[in-house]
């Protein structure tokens, strides 16, 4: 893996990744492609909108399709028919937020597959082998993701075998074609994130993740500890918030430092109707939109805002029509892959302090 800064501007930098199976330029969003596919869109609609990354689960693919028939594929890429950059999840969210944990021992997590109630048992050895056999580009360890709220005392537990499993997988690493992400925890308590740092950075990560936010915290919390752990990590590596978010948060991220993304924002809304325009969000079920022939976005040149109206995304959302979601989903997609380039490109020209303030000026001014 190699990673390769382009421009930088105060903390915000703009760079290039270079994995296993191609490349993707940062600060970049991965969409989220748990089961191996972003839900309602072609892999060609995919990488049409620009996306070179995307983001699996190894919780889901575990359970479903399982390791032996992805081997048998030839691996990961070869199974969903991706042929760019893969990262995969640990399974430490997942299991948290999905699955019915069982029990977090020294060894690793026991759960219950949220898909049949069977028991199941995550090692951080065992995330990590599974990551190298399925070839992702991007393997992230296995974590204890702690909760928001939690005591000071359980996020420093949480924390210091977080550490310790992030040694194991290190220990447990058989090659390099799958760049491994350490990911730090410590709650919302700033000693126990700069002590998380301080032990992650020693070991030989390709790349760093902060964990643990976006579960909950208040929006000021989760910049707070952005601000405080980004411009510390690594300047020479790739540093990715995880589960993070909304277009504000998103700008507010990258000039801490940040450069990877993922959220489930943009599919997921678009499937209940929310839009992301430059203008903020609408939400195309509203009444007002009934006999409005007007694109979702003006300003926004995706093949929904080229040919259809809002009034007859309404309609279709209305009657519940597969082509809400497709629709909807192309858009949200769309914007989300255009902020990034024009991040990137205001990075390069040095005026992303410029840019941030009109786009949000926009965005929030309605
Ligand atoms: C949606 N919010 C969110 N916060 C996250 C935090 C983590 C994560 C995924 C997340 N998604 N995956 C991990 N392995 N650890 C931390
Ligand atoms: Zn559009």
């Amino acid at each position: 893996m190699k990673f390769r800064i382009l421009a930088q501007e105060g903390f915000a930098r703009s760079a290039s990744f270079m994995g296993t199976h191609g490349q993707t330029e940062t600060p970049c969003f991965m969409p989220v492609g748990t089961l191996g596919a972003v839900k309602g869109l072609t892999w060609e609609q995919v990488k049409g909108m620009g996306y070179s990354l995307v983001l699996a689960n190894v919780y889901h693919l575990y359970l479903r399709p399982g390791l032996e028939v992805i081997e048998a594929a030839g691996g990961l890429h070869s199974f969903i028919g991706w042929n760019g950059l893969i990262l995969t999840d640990s399974g430490g969210f997942q299991v948290f937020s999905l699955g019915r944990l069982m029990k977090i021992k020294e060894e690793g997590i026991e759960f219950r597959s949220h898909v049949d109630g069977s028991k199941h048992f995550f090692s951080p050895e065992f995330v990590v082998e599974f990551e190298e056999r399925i070839g992702v580009d991007i393997g992230m360890v296995l974590d204890e993701c702690t909760p928001y709220p939690a005591t000071y005392e359980y996020a420093k537990h949480s924390m210091e075998r977080t550490l310790r499993w992030a040694k194991r997988s290190i220990e447990a690493r058989t090659t390099d074609k799958t760049a491994l992400f350490g990911i730090v925890q410590g709650g919302v308590y700033e000693d126990l994130r700069l002590k998380c740092v301080e032990e992650l950075v020693k070991l030989p990560f390709d790349g760093f993740a902060i964990g643990g936010l976006s579960v909950g915290e208040p929006k000021e919390e989760m910049y707070r500890i952005t601000r405080l752990v980004a411009p510390k990590l690594p300047p020479d590596k790739p540093r990715y918030l995880m589960g993070v978010g909304t277009p504000e948060d998103i700008l507010e991220a990258v000039e801490a430092g940040v450069d990877m993304f993922d959220c489930v924002m943009p599919t997921r809304n678009a499937r209940n109707g929310t839009l992301f325009t430059s203008r903020g969000k609408i939400n195309i079920k509203a009444a007002k939109y009934r006999k409005d022939f007007s694109p979702p976005d003006p300003e926004c040149d995706c093949y929904t805002c080229r040919n259809f109206s809002k009034a007859y995304l309404r309609h279709l959302y209305a009657s519940g029509e597969m082509n809400a979601s497709i629709l909807n989903t192309i858009h949200n997609l769309h914007f989300y892959a255009k902020l990034m380039e024009r991040i990137r490109e205001a990075i390069k020209g040095g005026y992303f302090t410029e840019f941030k303030r009109e786009f949000l000026a926009k965005y929030r001014g309605g």
